[in-house]
């Protein structure tokens, strides 16, 4: 039997605890009424999560004497969205929840970040769980508490800093996960190595094989290890003044095109695209070794991601780059790498430098 994880969230007013177990989803309702006396609980969750998955966590919060609700929202990152909150909202404010009846998000990143979303603003915020079903939700979208949905001008860009008051991941639950979710769960991990764990970073690139072979006891290895780098970099900055911009090495060019794409690139797709650029970037200003370069583009490839073969117009991509959030006084903030293991933020990079780093994913 693989031993239960625990990795504690320290934020001053909102500690929590993130725990990691195969088969802990059964033991769910148990962890969550040690934390709430509440009657009532609402499951979050969208129609592609396997009926026996919501159905285990509605017997388990049913064990604990929660009366439980499920509100479904459709799958997918298209409906990451406004319109589809207030649809969530219309299913929630019926049941006559009150202000300490817990919301459980039992789905991928998609129904942490709407789940979050509706906690925090329904009845000026109430309790939340994460239970997170997809490996990027495991290992990132879970913890941290951003939370939101899209608008057509771009990515995540209205929502909500709430935390949960657990985290409770259920690696089992990733045997029915599709192998293109997997592979985009391991575009989070190859970031926060790059970001913070050169040793990390070696250890991946031995090990990647078993993520894909959905070995259970590496996957909760797996999970445990990126949240604890997690944990530590929100517990320093949980509002993202500072060093928290790191955990969106990536993202102003993978936001981009998933955006452009109209999000048929999935979030780890194109953070693994956006990777590939930052590093590009990295490159061109000296900070980085073609060399570590290489072993970059290879963690990539070997997780089944891509690293190459662009089909969106290339000014658009850059020009959306200029909605992300860490813009500053009109300057784009790009988060590059020192050196494998080690971020920095830089915005002074000249533009044509940016257009090359877009041109090299052609
Ligand atoms: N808040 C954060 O810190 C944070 C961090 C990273 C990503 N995100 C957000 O997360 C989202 C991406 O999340 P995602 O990759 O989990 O995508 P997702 O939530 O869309 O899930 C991917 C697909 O897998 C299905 N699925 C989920 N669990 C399953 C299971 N166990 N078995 C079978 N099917 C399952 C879902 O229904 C969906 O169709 C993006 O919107 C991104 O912006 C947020
Ligand atoms: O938790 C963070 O901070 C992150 O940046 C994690 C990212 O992986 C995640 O995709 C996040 O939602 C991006 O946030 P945004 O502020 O750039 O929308
Ligand atoms: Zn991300």
């Amino acid at each position: 039997m693989t031993a239960e994880r625990t990795i504690r969230v320290s934020l001053q007013g909102h500690a929590y605890d993130i725990t990691v177990r195969p088969g802990l989803h059964a033991d769910a309702g148990a962890k969550l009424r040690a934390l709430s006396k509440a009657a009532k609980a609402v499951v979050i969750t969208d129609s592609n999560i396997p009926a026996a998955t919501v159905s285990a966590m509605v017997t388990s919060l049913a064990a604990a004497g929660f009366a439980a609700t499920v509100a479904t929202v459709p799958a997918g990152e298209e409906h990451k969205s406004v319109e589809h909150v207030l649809k969530l909202y219309d299913q929630i404010l019926p049941l006559r929840i009150d202000r300490h009846t817990p919301i459980v998000a039992l789905g991928g990143g998609v129904i942490g970040d709407m789940t979050g979303f509706v906690a925090a603003t329904i009845l000026r915020g109430v309790p939340f769980v994460q239970c997170p079903t997809t490996l990027l939700s495991m290992v990132d979208a879970s913890v941290g508490g951003k939370t939101g949905v899209n608008h057509t001008v771009g990515k995540n860009l209205i929502g909500a800093f709430h935390q949960p008051i657990a985290v409770l991941v259920d690696p089992n639950v990733l045997k029915t996960l599709p192998q293109r979710e997997l592979r985009g769960g391991l575009a989070e991990c190859i970031k926060h190595d790059l970001i913070r764990d050169a040793e990390g970073f070696a250890n991946l690139e031995k090990d990647i094989g078993r993520a894909l072979a959905v070995d259970i006891k590496y996957l909760t290895e797996l999970v445990a290890h990126n949240v604890a780098i997690k944990a530590r970099v929100v517990e320093a900055d949980p509002f993202e003044r500072g060093e928290r911009a790191h955990l969106n090495f990536g993202h102003t060019f993978g936001h981009a095109i998933e955006s452009i794409s109209k999000y048929s690139y999935s979030h780890g797709e194109s953070v693994a695209l956006g990777m590939v650029a930052a590093t590009r970037l990295g490159v061109l200003l000296d900070l980085l070794s073609e060399a570590d370069e290489r072993r970059i583009r290879n963690v990539i490839t070997a997780a089944g991601l891509p690293i190459d073969g662009l089909k969106l117009d290339r000014n658009q991509v850059v020009d959306s780059m200029a909605f992300d959030k860490k813009v500053a006084g009109g300057k784009i903030r790009f988060v590059l790498l020192d050196g494998i293991g080690k971020a920095v933020v830089r915005d002074d990079v000249p533009v044509a430098l940016v257009r090359e780093a877009v041109e090299s994913l052609v």
